[in-house]
């Protein structure tokens, strides 16, 4: 067995060091002690200090000089004409070296974004220690940013990956995975876990508390073994069976996540650090999160997976340099993204809907009367409703806007999206320009809940859904120059809505409205454009499910040890996604007339 644990291969361990972040130290303290050399050679050799030099090193050390000036010269250009170009935005002054460094190392940096934008507006200048070493075409993901989950996913992948043509490749392959028509069998496995979990929060009684966080992450974790993979994950199964190698698995599924924000957040990681039990168990949670993704892997590949699933159509994609079948080292990654980006965000996602309701008994009695007026609520008279189906769903309007109520507040990607242009300037609007290089940060969070874009912003008013159009900005109202409305105007960007923007279609997904596409939105939890979330139908079905299958049951009551909201409040903690530091323990109260 290794220092790190069963699953952790030495060669990994190397892999992970020498990757981007470590690679970026490497590559520069290299160049450093190149330059360092070639520079001393030079004066050594003109003051006569060596006894023959080689006119050969010379012109090689010259050659090497001159071209790191000039790329320091052009990287310097670069900055000077960025920090030019967006001289006249507003923006807080950060230290001339570190820029925003301390800022995101706050532990719930997209609230900082959020007082970012109430301090200075629309549009915040900001600094970050950043160099940008690789090239793209187009305003694509910023890869630096992203780049650090690749060790962790065992490889670029969908969701870190730069919009290239394998992206696109896979994209187009998967996709259909999260149809319509999947998402009826995606019901079907939600209701069957969320029933799982009823049966084991009625067994612990209205004294109980429990981490509800925890409880769903793990029906999260269920719904996508099953529908992508056709495989049992024994999630939820494991809290009863006690199964060590279930436990473990399902203990480093969840906690694989801070493992690695703890990597990008703590500058350098001390990995070397053997003797720190911390740090063994870090990577023994990655190793198996690694074991776990090849598990899955190899079920794929020898059981026949169902016909149009994630495993089936990722098995058929191509990889468009080779035109073959993708190779088992570019599969791993796309499995281990799939988890990575499905779980944590669904089930924090889930938590907050039931504390939010817990905090609002009139939303609750909405969302309850609702399920009465479909005979879904159980009560003495009516102790064995029907079940909920699947054509249920888009006629629980009230609890879809409660849940988009909640995405709005608790955006789990709250801190946004970053993006940049290495090629181009761009101009957003007709108006700002922005010269290549510059780093476009779209913070969810803020945009959702900034004053100036909604009222009572901070308010919980799922009703505010039920008004077609809400996820459309309202241009006037934003503190931006007179010249930027007209522009939209031109674009017909600011006409009314033309049709239900609000509506939704069976499984809870919104109406693609092209003709609305040019309409600034100030909601997107789930991000726009070409590398907005794949999976997002399967998490709006199975938040509604989740949510109503669990109401039907109980009401749920936030645990004195929370502290209240305050409390909620204060352990609001940013781990890739938003999330709680140590979950949300709850009391789950049977309704009158369950059994
Ligand atoms: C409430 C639940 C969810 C939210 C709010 C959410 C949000 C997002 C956002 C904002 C992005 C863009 C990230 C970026 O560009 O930085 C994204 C991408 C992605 N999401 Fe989700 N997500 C959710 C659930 C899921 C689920 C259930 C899956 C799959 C099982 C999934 C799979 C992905 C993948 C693969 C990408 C990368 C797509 C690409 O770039 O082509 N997500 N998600």
């Amino acid at each position: 067995m290794g220092i790190f644990g069963p699953h952790v291969h030495f060669g990994d361990v190397v892999r992970h060091i020498l990757w981007h972040k470590n690679d970026f130290i490497l590559h520069t303290s290299g160049l450093l002690t190149a330059l360092i050399l070639a520079l001393r050679y030079l004066v050594r050799s003109s003051l006569g200090s060596h006894e023959s030099p080689s006119s050969v090193l010379v012109a090689l050390c010259s050659l090497f000089i001159a071209l790191t000036g000039y790329m320091c010269l052009k990287a310097a250009y670069g900055i000077h004409r960025r920090s030019q170009a967006l001289a006249h935005l507003p923006g807080p002054k950060y230290p001339w070296l570190f820029g925003d460094m301390a800022f995101m190392a706050r532990k719930d940096p997209h609230r900082a974004a959020t007082e970012l934008a109430e301090r200075y507006g629309p549009l915040v200048k900001m600094r970050v220690l950043c160099f940008h070493l690789l090239r793209s075409k187009v305003v694509d993901k910023m890869r630096f940013a992203y780049s650090f989950l690749d060790p962790f996913l065992g490889g670029t992948n969908l969701l870190t990956g730069h919009t290239d043509e394998h992206w696109k490749a896979v994209r187009k392959s998967v996709a259909p995975a999260f149809s319509a028509g999947n998402m009826r069998d995606a019901f079907e496995h939600v209701v069957d876990r969320t029933m799982a979990l009823v049966d084991y929060l009625k067994e612990g009684g209205p004294k109980k508390v429990h981490n509800v966080d925890n409880l769903l992450l793990r029906e999260s974790m269920d719904v996508i073994g099953r529908f992508g993979f056709q495989m049992e994950m024994n999630a939820l199964s494991s809290l009863r069976s006690g199964n060590a190698e279930e436990t473990q698995g399902v203990a480093s599924l969840l906690g694989a996540t801070r493992e690695v924000e703890k990597r990008i957040q703590d500058f350098p990681y001390r990995w070397w650090q053997v003797w720190n039990r911390d740090v063994r168990v870090g990577w023994g949670l990655l190793g198996r999160f690694q074991a776990i993704v090849r598990g899955l892997l190899t079920h794929m590949k020898t059981a026949q997976p169902k016909p149009g699933s994630f495993a089936d159509l990722l098995l058929k994609a191509k990889d468009p340099k080779t035109g073959k079948r993708l190779c088992d080292d570019q599969m791993f990654p796309e499995i281990a993204a799939l988890f990575f980006a499905g779980i944590d965000t669904t089930g924090h996602t889930g938590t907050f809907v039931l504390y939010t309701i817990s905090q609002h008994p009139e939303v609750e009695a909405k969302i309850m009367s609702e399920l009465d007026s479909l005979e879904l609520s159980i009560t003495p008279e009516r102790p064995s409703p029907r079940p909920l189906t699947y054509a249920d769903l888009p006629k629980l309007a009230y609890l879809q806007a409660t849940i988009k109520e909640v995405l709005r507040m608790y955006p789990p990607v709250g801190v946004g999206q970053l993006r940049v242009s290495h090629t181009h300037d761009i101009t957003l609007a007709g108006l700002l320009h922005l010269p290549a290089g510059t780093q476009i940060w779209v913070p969810h969070h803020a945009i959702q809940n900034v004053s100036f874009n909604w009222d009572d912003a901070d308010k919980f008013k799922p009703e505010r859904w039920l008004t077609p159009g809400t996820e459309y900005a309202v241009p006037e109202k934003l503190p931006l120059p007179r010249e930027w409305y007209s522009e939209w105007d031109r674009n017909g960007a600011c006409a009314a809505p033309t049709n239900g923007a609000a509506s939704t279609g069976a499984g809870g997904t919104d109406v693609d409205e092209s003709s609305n596409s040019r309409r600034p939105k100030r909601y997107f939890p789930f991000a726009e454009g070409p590398r907005n979330c794949v999976g997002q139908s399967l998490a709006k079905v199975s938040l509604v499910a989740t949510a109503a299958t669990l109401l039907q049951h109980f009401t749920f009551k936030l645990a004195d040890e929370m502290g209240g909201p305050e409390g909620v409040r204060a352990s609001e903690h940013y781990t890739l996604v938003i999330g709680l530091g140590n979950g949300m323990s709850m009391h789950a109260i049977s309704r009158p007339g369950v059994m």
